[in-house]
């Protein structure tokens, strides 16, 4: 039994750094061990490939780049060099790499890595890339050479407006209601009510606002002698209206602000974007990685800080999420920045360090801007629907929510979440995420809302 515990002769003999007693235990899956005897043999050059592309499998990207940058270049073939810079943010890097390494695939990284920030450069790579690719590959450079040139106005732009956006970002709620598809020119019956509440509810509105607003148009169809369904759809969008009417909700212009919201609802995208928007609106922007619990959520604030061309301050993984803000705030002030957008930690898994962490936070905000923090936006995924109430009712408890960013609008055929949302948080809505582009970020408005929900 004593057995079990004790060390195989054949780990005794990696710990001491045998290549082959390693190589054995990687066979049998132990790559975490392997990894954590390779790290205390980085100075071994025959040990440190191995360590390496451990790392690379196992999707370590910041160390793999660490053992590249502090040992060895030569660790990595160009490629994957470009693709360790692409991870850590370091753009410039990875399309030199990517460049040298000149193959379509390569190519066509550069050119996406460089899309929004230089888009003239991200040209050039794409028609290099255009010259070896194949049918299928052509088409899809096709489309991205097209929206450069769009963009650099080499070709005549059809800027996409508020209400395509908004179009493109309800087309999958809309898809499933598909009011213009079935009830276009019916009459409006107990079958057509019944298959109206059927589909609200599939679009996430809640069965009890479902069945109350059916019954509410039932009525009104009797009282108002309604007939077909082009009859009762006005009365419907006016129902919808009054139920989100009130939560319209402007972004206030300000300093300082603050995101909440659970990893991967869209927190660190929606700062990206706005950081884009300031920046464009000729503002200093600093964004501050205030979520220190992982430091995939530093890198890719990182990123967005490359791609909207905002700067940023970070620390380590682990580090005090308000001993951040606090050297961001410090450095605003001292240095002119006209917006600081802080992220913070996103886990939820128990109230109370997320409320101390928050307070902790807001502490210190006060301290350097006294004046009431000019947004405290909690980010919900509107592709989970009303589940992301139960979220917003902690995040609610544990600081003054002033307004809600719903994103992944385009991704969710849960548009309809917007109505128990806006009912039972009462926080108005301030913004809609409806893509993963800079500028798929819009202001909710109520009224074309709901037309282009129904429509
Ligand atoms: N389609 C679509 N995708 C979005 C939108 N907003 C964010 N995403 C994507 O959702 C994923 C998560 O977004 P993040 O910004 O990383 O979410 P987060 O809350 O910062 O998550 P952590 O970084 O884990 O804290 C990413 O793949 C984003 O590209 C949106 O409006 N539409």
């Amino acid at each position: 039994m004593f057995g079990f515990f004790k060390k195989s002769e054949e780990e005794k003999l990696a710990e001491k750094g045998d290549k082959s007693a390693i190589l054995k235990l990687i066979e049998k899956g132990k790559k975490d061990k392997a990894i954590e005897i390779l790290e205390r043999f980085k100075e071994d050059p025959e040990l440190r490939p191995i360590l390496f592309k451990l790392y690379m499998e196992e999707g370590k990207y910041y160390y793999a780049y660490q053992l590249v940058e502090y040992y060895d270049k030569n660790l990595a073939t160009a490629k994957e060099r470009a693709l360790l810079y692409e991870k850590v943010g370091e753009i410039q890097k990875a399309v030199e790499e990517y460049s040298k390494v000149g193959d379509y695939e390569s190519l066509y990284r550069a050119g996406m890595l460089l899309k929004e920030a230089q888009p003239k450069e991200s040209l050039e790579f794409f028609e290099r890339a255009f010259k070896l690719a194949n049918e299928i590959q052509k088409k899809e450079l096709e489309e991205h050479i097209l929206e450069i040139k769009k963009k650099l106005g080499l070709v005549e732009v059809k800027k996409e407006g508020f209400l395509e956006r908004l179009r493109k970002g309800l087309r999958k709620t809309r898809e499933l209601l598909e009011f213009g598809v079935i009830f276009a020119g019916r009459k409006v019956d107990e079958e057509l009510l019944e298959e109206l509440e059927e589909r609200l509810i599939r679009a996430d509105i809640g069965v009890k606002t479902a069945e109350q607003l059916v019954e509410e148009l039932r009525k009104e169809a009797i009282r108002k002698n309604i007939k077909t369904w082009e009859e009762l759809l006005p009365v419907l969008r006016e129902k919808l209206l009054s139920y989100i009417g009130n939560c319209k909700g402007e972004l206030k212009e300000g300093k300082v602000y603050l995101f909440l919201g659970v990893n991967g609802s869209g927190k660190t995208t929606t700062i990206g974007k706005l950081a884009y928007r300031f920046k464009s609106q000729g503002k200093r922007v600093l964004l501050c990685a205030g979520d220190t619990f992982r430091s995939a959520a530093i890198e890719q604030l990182q990123v967005w800080a490359q791609r909207s061309g905002a700067d940023i301050v970070y620390k380590e993984e682990g580090a005090d999420p308000a001993s951040v803000v606090y050297q961001a705030l410090e450095k605003a002030q001292k240095e002119n920045y006209d917006v600081v957008l802080i992220d913070t930690a996103g886990r939820l898994h128990t109230k109370e360090p997320l409320i101390r962490e928050l307070r902790k936070i807001k502490q210190v905000i006060q301290k350097f801007y006294p004046e009431e923090l000019t947004e405290t936006l909690l980010v919900l995924d509107a592709t989970i629907g009303q589940n992301s109430l139960s979220q917003a009712k902690v995040f609610k408890e544990a600081v003054d929510v002033s307004g809600i960013v719903l994103t992944k609008l385009d991704g969710s055929a849960k548009g309809g979440a917007v109505v128990p949302i806006c009912s039972e948080l009462k926080i108005p809505i301030k913004l809609l995420g409806v893509g993963e582009g800079l500028e798929d970020l819009q202001e909710f408005d109520p009224k074309t809302f709901v037309e282009e929900l129904t429509s």
